[in-house]
């Protein structure tokens, strides 16, 4: 056993490996025939989207432009700042592009209704979101995503992106932490 290994901290696994690549496979399917003639432009929400990202996109069998976009409104606990800060933009433009959002989380919303406001505002063609995980119980901003993958509870959820202070966005599954590891700070 190793002596830091990320798993002891978790309390639950709410959503295993097996899962999340199930769904990666049918949200992939159907984004294919969505889009299918159409080369949209995939953006990435850094850095919580990477891996959802990375898994999604190899299940879309069209052509596909990626870009990605980092923001930031966590700082380094669990409740949003409600400050949305571009910490990196966009390189391609977004005039009469057909974007597709790729999300790990929606929590609050504040994220997700600051992009799509930038994205109009940059006269995108048409704007989908696609988020893995939805946690209505977090929510303040009127939005919602065109496609989920699981509903989590109210509980500060780790794991496949998604951090707690920079942390387990490596773990393969979906899990809540331990309650000692938020106490510890
Ligand atoms: O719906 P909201 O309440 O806005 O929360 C969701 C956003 O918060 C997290 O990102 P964060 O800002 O922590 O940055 P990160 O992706 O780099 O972890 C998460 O990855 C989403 O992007
Ligand atoms: N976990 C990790 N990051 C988050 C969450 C969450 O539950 N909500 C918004 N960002
Ligand atoms: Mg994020």
């Amino acid at each position: 056993m190793l002596k830091d290994s990320m798993h002891k901290d978790i309390k639950d696994i709410l959503i295993t490996e097996e899962e999340i690549r199930a769904k990666c496979k049918e949200i992939g399917a159907q984004l294919s025939t969505e889009y299918d003639g159409k080369f949209p432009l995939a953006i990435g929400v850094l850095k919580g989207a990477l891996p959802f990202m990375s898994d999604l996109v190899r299940h879309m069998d069209i052509h596909v432009e990626l870009d990605f976009m980092d923001v930031s409104s966590y700082g380094s606990g669990t409740k949003s700042s409600g400050e949305v800060k571009i910490v990196k933009d966009l390189d391609t433009k977004v005039e009469g592009r057909d974007l597709l959002i790729i999300e790990d989380i929606i929590d609050s919303g504040l994220t997700l209704s600051y992009l799509v406001d930038l994205f109009k505002y940059r006269k995108a063609n048409s704007i989908k979101i696609v988020t893995l995980l939805n946690k209505p119980s977090g929510r303040t901003a009127a939005i919602s995503a065109d496609l989920v993958g699981f509903e989590v509870p109210d509980a500060f959820v780790v794991g496949y992106g998604l951090d707690y202070d920079q942390r387990y966005r490596n773990l393969p599954y979906i899990g809540v932490l331990k309650e000692e590891i938020y106490q510890e700070k």
